[in-house]
């Protein structure tokens, strides 16, 4: 991704965290109409009990018509749909025993009011992962940068000691990047950096995360991944970039390759200790003669 492209990409986070709080304000206000209808026992509007209300009420209507593709493309955003959807249910079963002239059940309100909260919560979330992705991206090759890199990681820990996923963490160094930048200057080189970032990106699943851990050493977090699904990865990403051409200003394309190293992270350990044996293992392609894969095996802790 280049540096306008990221600008690009902040500038449409910043606009849907907008977009985001008027809906909720929106939503806020609809919330409090309803209210009033229970509460003061008016007759309630009809787009509230109709099957499809979580279409019609303003939130509704932005979430389907309106709402820009950076959040149609966040996981969290597909979450708040079945969310809104349940909670609008709830409330027309609310109304439409009030418009039968019977009275509001204090279990059918208390379940209303539940799901609304959870809404609300879904909502913060994803408010708060679009503000983290505002500031935790590399400038040069939109990768994650290092700062939301251990949080992300520790919460797949976490994960991993509760036995509910299997992760993978896969370090990746460019070969003899040193002479890109020798043979055709330090711009060049920023150019390769950010070309193969963005060919590892755009194979990735949704969850997966690159992050820019230094120079031009890249980490790869792979959340509920076994080892021999992320060695395949590893292999096809690795072929990937090999194959690509970087075009270079005034020159011919280049190619460069990769070295992979990738650990599973095991219960128990620390992420750190994950990383360093990516680390270790990426160090062993390295000697291998570069532009492969190894896989982290504990006879590697004393080479
Ligand atoms: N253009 C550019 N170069 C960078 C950046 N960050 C680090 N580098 C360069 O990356 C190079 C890394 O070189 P080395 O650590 O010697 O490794 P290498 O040449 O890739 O060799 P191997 O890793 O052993 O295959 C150094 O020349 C750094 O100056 C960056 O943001 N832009």
């Amino acid at each position: 991704m280049r540096r306008r492209t990221i600008n690009a990409e902040r500038a449409s986070i910043q606009s849907a965290l907008q977009q985001l709080d008027l809906a909720l304000q929106r939503h806020n206000q609809w919330y409090d109409a309803v209210i009033r209808t229970l509460v003061c026992d008016l007759p309630g509007e009809p787009d509230d009990v109709a099957p499809d209300a979580h279409h019609r009420c303003p939130f509704g209507r932005w979430y389907y018509e309106d709402a820009p593709a950076v959040l149609h493309r966040h996981p969290g955003f597909a979450a708040i749909e079945e969310q809104h959807e349940r909670m609008h249910g709830l409330a027309a079963k609310l109304l439409g025993s009030l418009g039968n002239g019977q009275s509001v059940s204090v279990t059918d309100f208390d379940a209303f009011a539940r799901e609304l909260e959870n809404l609300r919560l879904e909502i913060f979330t994803l408010r708060r992962d679009l503000e983290n992705a505002l500031y935790s991206l590399d400038e040069l090759t939109g990768a994650g940068n290092r700062i939301g890199m251990l949080g992300v990681l520790r919460e797949q820990q976490a994960r991993v000691d509760r036995a509910l996923q299997s992760c993978c963490v896969v370090m990746i160094d460019i070969d003899h990047f040193k002479r890109v930048n020798d043979t055709w200057g330090h711009p060049a080189g920023d150019r390769v950096l950010a070309a193969s970032a963005r060919q590892l990106m755009k194979q990735l699943r949704p969850y997966d995360k690159l992050f820019r851990y230094g120079g031009e050493e890249f980490l790869l977090s792979l959340p509920d991944t076994d080892l021999a699904t992320g060695h395949a990865l590893a292999e096809r990403l690795r072929e990937s970039v090999a194959a690509l051409p970087i075009p270079l200003d005034g020159h011919a394309a280049i190619h460069v390759t990769m070295s992979f190293g990738i650990a599973r992270m095991e219960p128990g350990l620390v992420v750190e200790q994950a990383i360093a044996h990516a680390d270790k293992a990426m160090y062993e392609a390295k000697r291998a003669g570069r532009n492969c894969t190894r896989v982290w095996v504990d006879a590697m802790a004393s080479s």
